[in-house]
Order: structure tokens, then sequence, then C-alpha cells
């Protein structure tokens, strides 16, 4: 649906030249909810402007639905454009025209008779939750009431495809969470691709399927989102996840360890198998100790994903076997180094 080839952007200002992006590529597929987490400078405002031709590629493809939209002329590309909505942190709405007039713009924009736009705008408008506000200005709104006139307005050509430019990052945690929401029905319910990029780990957690980490001009890790938050692999994909899974070993434990050098493993549950009495089967099954270090259950797409951290001890042949067992049981195990 929207394909990055071997993408580089470089900015020449008078002062400097800024490689912003260093060589993407990167896939997302139709149906996808795709986030793109990154600290301030990564890129990531770089690679989202490409999508829809704010930026120009310096090297590389930007392939959009099948269309490298730099190849097309003015016509050929206003049409794909309409097939590309985009929402704002700040919103970017028109404080002088009304909330009807705002999310009338494109329509207006691309020629659609009165008529058709006044059906379709009361239409997005009931879908968003604010029909009461038509006549209303956007200076009379809440940031969240706003974002959802942003939201409406980039639906109104029918889009297949929606950029998120930090779209929650102006919004308080309870507001966040209702436009998330939102963003997840308009992907269901209208069959609409959503690429966001954000500097929040929760907002990932919340409504993507798939995630791209980005750090100085490249993606330095990529996957599905339980991929990522079960098994990060860098260094700022794990700083990322331990801002909302925490899984630390405990520091009292690693100060009582002294020399001695525990066996320590990380067991992550996914769905179902939260739920199973792993444990118990275990110390049923081998001869050996588990004691729990910690322990906790968080939602990732409102699918449960557990963690735990556990000491085990016993015999070697059997704390082996055990963690056979659970790796055959299709549960993702990994074995912590600690020194003692
Ligand atoms: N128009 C521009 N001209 C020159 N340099 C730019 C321009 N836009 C971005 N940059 C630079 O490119 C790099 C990447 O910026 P970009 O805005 O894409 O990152 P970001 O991850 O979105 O960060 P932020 O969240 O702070 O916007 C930064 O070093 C930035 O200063």
């Amino acid at each position: 649906m929207i394909e990055f080839q071997h993408v580089k952007k470089v900015y020449e200002t008078k002062k400097q030249t800024v490689e912003a992006l260093k060589g993407i590529d990167l896939t997302v597929e139709k149906g996808d909810i795709f986030g793109v987490v990154g600290y301030s400078g990564a890129g990531k405002s770089t690679l989202i402007r490409l999508v829809n031709l704010l930026e120009h590629p310096s090297e590389g493809r930007v392939i959009v639905g099948g269309k490298e939209l730099t190849s097309l002329n003015p016509k050929e590309l206003r049409a794909e454009k309409k097939k590309i909505g985009m929402i704002f942190q700040h919103f970017n709405l028109l404080n002088s025209k009304t909330v009807f007039d705002n999310i009338a713009m494109p329509l207006v924009l691309s020629g659609t008779p009165s008529r058709e736009i006044k059906d379709r705008v009361g239409e997005l408008l009931e879908f968003v939750g604010l029909s009461s506000k038509a006549k209303s200005y956007p200076e009379q709104l809440s940031g969240g009431q706003k974002q959802r006139i942003g939201i409406a307005r980039a639906l109104a050509t029918n889009p297949s495809i929606l950029l998120c430019d930090e779209a929650t990052s102006a919004l308080d945690p309870q507001t966040t969470s209702a436009v998330l929401q939102l963003l997840k029905k308009i992907n269901k319910e209208y069959d609409i691709t959503i690429l966001l990029i954000t500097h929040e780990m929760s907002v990932i957690r919340e409504i993507c399927n798939k995630v791209a980490v980005m750090e100085g001009g490249y993606v330095v890790e990529q996957g599905s989102v339980f991929e990522v938050f079960a098994k990060p692999q860098t260094e700022i994909a794990k700083n990322f996840v331990r801002t909302v899974i925490h899984d630390e070993i405990p520091q009292s434990f690693l100060k009582r360890i002294g020399t001695h050098v525990p066996i320590i493993w990380k067991i992550n549950f996914i769905g179902t198998t939260s739920g199973t009495p792993l444990l118990s089967t275990i110390s049923k099954k081998y001869d050996v100790h588990l004691s729990v270090l910690s322990a906790n259950i968080s939602e990732i797409q409102e699918t449960p994903f557990g963690n735990l951290i556990i000491e085990v001890t016993g015999d070697k042949q059997e704390v082996a076997e055990a963690y056979q067992y659970i790796k055959d049981e299709g549960i993702l195990v990994q074995e912590v180094q600690v020194n003692g």
C-alpha cells in the first residue's frame, strides 16, 4: 500500500546540509495501523510527509497504492492525493471558518456539488460525534473536538490512507484514548490504512499492529507490535518498550544475589496463553523450584500481554527440560543474563 524503497532525504539550507533520512526501506500493508516511533529529530515527520509529497525524496522511491507519486502529472497527482488524508498535532483548522466549512474545504476544492457536500459533511459530523457543532468555530472547541474535526476533514474525500502526524501529542491522556479509539474505528469500518508517527510508545501499544523504530534517519527496528514489545532488539526499542511495560528485575533481588549467578527467565504471554497455569504445571512436571521476581499484565490492542520474570533453581537437566517445555508450548521464553 505504501512502500519506501531506499529512501533518502537531504535538506539543504544556506547554513547546512541535513541528512534527515539515510536510507529507508519500509512497507505498510493495506489494513495496517502502522506506527513509527522515535525521539525528536529521528526523521519521522519527514518520512510521513513524503507519502503525500509535502516533501520530495532526494533518492529512492515512495510508492503509494502502486504508484510513484513523483512520476505523475499534476492531474493524476491531484486524483491520487484525494486518496490520502492527513491529520496534524495542532489540528491545522481555519479559525475564521465554521466547523462545517472546515470539513467541507477539500470537497469545495475538488468541485463537489453543494448538495453532496452538505450530505457528506453531515455524515462525517455524525461519525465523529459532533453533529451539534456544525456552526461553531474551532476556537469554541476543546482539543479533542478540534482533532475530531481534523479527522472528519481528512475523511471528506473518502481516502484509502490516513496519515497521522503526532495527532494526539497535544491532548490529555483521556482525550488521547478517545481519539485513538476513533482512529481504530476508521481503520475497521472504512477500511482505511493508517500510518502514524509518534514519540509515545503508549500510542503504538493502544492501536497499532506494526511498528518501526527510527533513530538518526534510519529505521533501526521494525516488526509486529507483539514481536517488538516481547523481544525488542535495539537499545532504543528497549527504552521505548520500558516506558509502557515494566519488566525490570527488582533492584532488591539484584542486591542480594552476591557472587551467585542465578538462572532467570523472562516469559511473555500473549492473548489466551496468559491464563495458562504454566508455573504450576512446570513445578509438577519437573524437579525445579520457581520464584516469581516480577509479574504484570498489560494490554496490547485489547489483547492481554503478560510478562513474568522468574528465578529458577534445580538440577541442570531438569531446568533445561522445563525451558524446552515452555518453548514447545509456543510461549516466548528468554534467559536473562545477570552477573553475580
Ligand atoms: N525543512 C527543513 N529544513 C532543514 N532541516 C530540516 C527540515 N525539516 C526537518 N529538518 C531536519 O531534519 C531532521 C529530521 O527532522 P524531522 O522533523 O523529520 O524529525 P522528527 O523525528 O519528526 O522530529 P520532531 O518530532 O521533533 O518533529 C532534523 O535534524 C531536522 O532539524
